[in-house]
């Protein structure tokens, strides 16, 4: 295969590895600047052009694709499907991930647990949300947060109210949620590929920190999940339509609830965590599926 990956730095573990796998497995894998492409959205001929020279022959598209560049990055990724090139994920699946709320009110519909959530404009009804979700503790969360960064935690309404109000009067659009308390600070990573958990890992976050983010100083191992989480991750995956992505969820005193589904995950701290090659099985996954056209987003958009 001739598989393009979109990576803005081709240093990154998660880049690295999966370069690596898959030239393992005899593939040709080229790392393309996403924000270097550009494109002729001609009638009927799509193309994209790189470093003056047009990208054609490609069997597959790996996305990577960081959450500061979504909008042009979606749409670099939705040229390659428009030339029939097979995306891991789909430009729309990665579009749904990068919205909080869009992805809860889609995995709402699909019945899978979520903690409860609520979302207004209105500052005039900052009470009634607060409410709504149940009462401090509240987690406040910026839409479009990423790596623990923009997610809080009220202890009181009144807290609550202050932090909802400061971000509302900066246009700042955030979710309002009920704490999981009893998931004690740590959270359960499952990454799904092709529709089956792969690996799953717990991590903890810093003492004192209720945000079990790598990237805020937490740590990992390796678990075994319940068939029941099992299951609400995959659910997950297929209510967003993604094929590789890493489910986020907390240990509920109800079950299992997912607080979201991301659709770049990286690879060192799961790879790490659990010892499975996890970049193998993104290419092996590749192997099966990438064949011309088969993007479903293909006409779609
Ligand atoms: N409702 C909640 N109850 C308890 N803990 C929570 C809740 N929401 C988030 N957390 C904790 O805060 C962490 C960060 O939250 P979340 O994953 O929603 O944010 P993020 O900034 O998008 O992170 P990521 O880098 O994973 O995309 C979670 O991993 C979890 O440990
Ligand atoms: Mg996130
Ligand atoms: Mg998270």
């Amino acid at each position: 295969m001739k598989i393009a990956m979109l990576a803005r730095n081709a240093n990154l573990y998660s880049h690295k590895r999966l370069k690596e796998a898959a030239e393992q497995r005899g593939h040709e894998l080229q790392i393309i600047n996403t924000l270097r492409c550009y494109m002729n959205i001609a009638s009927r001929r799509p193309e994209i052009f790189y470093n003056g020279e047009k990208l054609k022959g490609f069997d597959a598209v790996i996305p990577r694709i960081g959450t500061s560049i979504t909008f042009y990055g979606t749409a670099v990724l939705r040229q390659f499907e428009m030339m029939g090139v097979y995306p891991l994920n789909e430009s729309v699946g990665i579009g749904r991930s990068r919205d909080k709320l869009r992805s809860m009110q889609l995995l709402a519909r699909d019945g899978i647990g979520l903690p409860n959530t609520t979302f207004a404009h209105d500052p005039k009804q900052t009470e009634e949300v607060i409410k709504l979700a149940g009462g401090a503790p509240l987690v406040i969360k910026l839409l479009e947060g990423t790596q623990g960064v923009g997610v809080m935690l009220a202890d009181t309404d009144k807290s609550a109210q202050s932090v909802i109000e400061a971000f509302r009067g900066a246009q700042v659009n955030i979710l309002v949620q009920q704490f999981i308390k009893e998931a004690g600070g740590e959270d359960i990573r499952a990454f799904v590929i092709g529709g089956k958990v792969v690996a799953a890992m717990l991590r903890k976050g810093a003492e004192g920190d209720f945000r079990s983010n790598l990237h805020r100083g937490g740590s990992a191992r390796s678990i075994k999940i319940t068939p029941e989480e099992r299951a609400t991750a995959v659910k997950a995956a297929k209510a967003m339509g993604l094929n590789v992505c890493g489910v986020d969820m907390l240990r509920s005193s109800s079950g299992p609830v997912v607080m979201e589904v991301n659709s770049s995950p990286g690879l060192e701290g799961i790879e790490n965590a659990t010892g499975i090659d996890i970049a193998g099985k993104t290419i092996e996954f590749l192997e099966k599926n990438a064949k011309p056209n088969k993007t479903r987003t293909r006409g779609k958009g």
